[in-house]
């Protein structure tokens, strides 16, 4: 089986293609967006957001599912914010739980979830093994990671969040969507995010992104041999 994996810009998806030794093969998706294909593993830049990365995700699954080559594994990837201390620059997480940290409604009494109101789901769970599997063969951390629509610009939001997601490791802007289009169609999902920049006060300067990039191809190498065992890679050259 293929796995899929979905980025946010070219420039993820170019860093996790450059973990396998060819050059991607291209292939068009209906709508336009561009598959870049390699050793198992076709990589998606579909924007940034959740709702951007949904919708990418639901086109590529659906797309192979009509043509009976139905991935066996979507993957959100990329950089993200870190919280400090538990994920330092450079450093890879793996999620434990992908959670759609900003998907609900303020009250007097503080921010209710999506499933507190009584909609649908706030997180996602992926295989505990595929994730223990991927921590150990990528030297990632586990933890939750949280998908927000607006990038974390201040000390007392990173407090928040931390408050109210207290195992939380990293934050980005698509795991949720990816997982969500994921759970529709039955495949497996899971979350790696490489640490660019510190969750907390703005200051894009100190962003580490080529460090990142490098953490997220390193990450992409080791990866086959944590899927192999998982049955994801099965019958792939
Ligand atoms: O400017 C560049 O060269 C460049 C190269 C690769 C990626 C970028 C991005 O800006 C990617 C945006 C993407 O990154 C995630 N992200 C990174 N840090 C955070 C954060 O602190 N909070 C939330 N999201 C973060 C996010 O998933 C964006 O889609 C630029």
């Amino acid at each position: 089986m293929r796995v899929l994996v979905v980025t946010a810009v070219a420039a993820e998806r170019d860093a996790v293609t450059a973990a396998f030794p060819h050059t991607p093969q291209e292939a068009a998706l209906p709508g336009g967006a561009v598959l870049h294909r390699t050793a198992g593993f076709d990589v998606l830049a579909a924007g940034v957001g959740p709702a951007a990365a949904a919708a990418g995700t639901a086109t590529a699954l659906t797309a192979a599912a009509l043509a009976g080559e139905p991935y066996g594994l979507a993957v959100s990837a990329g950089i993200g914010g870190g919280f400090v201390p538990g994920a330092p620059l450079g450093a890879l997480v793996v999620a434990e739980r992908i959670v759609a940290a900003d998907l609900g409604a303020e009250s007097p009494e503080g921010f209710l979830t999506v499933t507190e109101l009584g909609f649908g789901r706030d997180a996602h769970r992926p295989d505990t093994d595929l994730v223990r599997a991927v921590a150990a063969a990528a030297g990632a951390l586990p933890g939750d990671v949280l998908t927000v629509s607006t990038v974390t610009g201040s000390a007392a939001r990173a407090a928040e969040l931390t408050a109210r997601h207290p195992r939380a490791l990293a934050e980005a802007m698509e795991g949720f969507g990816v997982a969500e289009a994921a759970a529709a169609h039955g495949t497996r999902v899971l979350e790696l995010r490489a640490v660019s920049n510190a969750v907390g006060p703005r200051d894009r300067a100190a962003w580490r992104i080529g460090d990142a990039l490098a953490a997220l191809t390193a990450a992409f190498r080791a990866l086959p041999a944590a899927l192999v065992p998982a049955g994801s890679l099965e019958g792939t050259q």
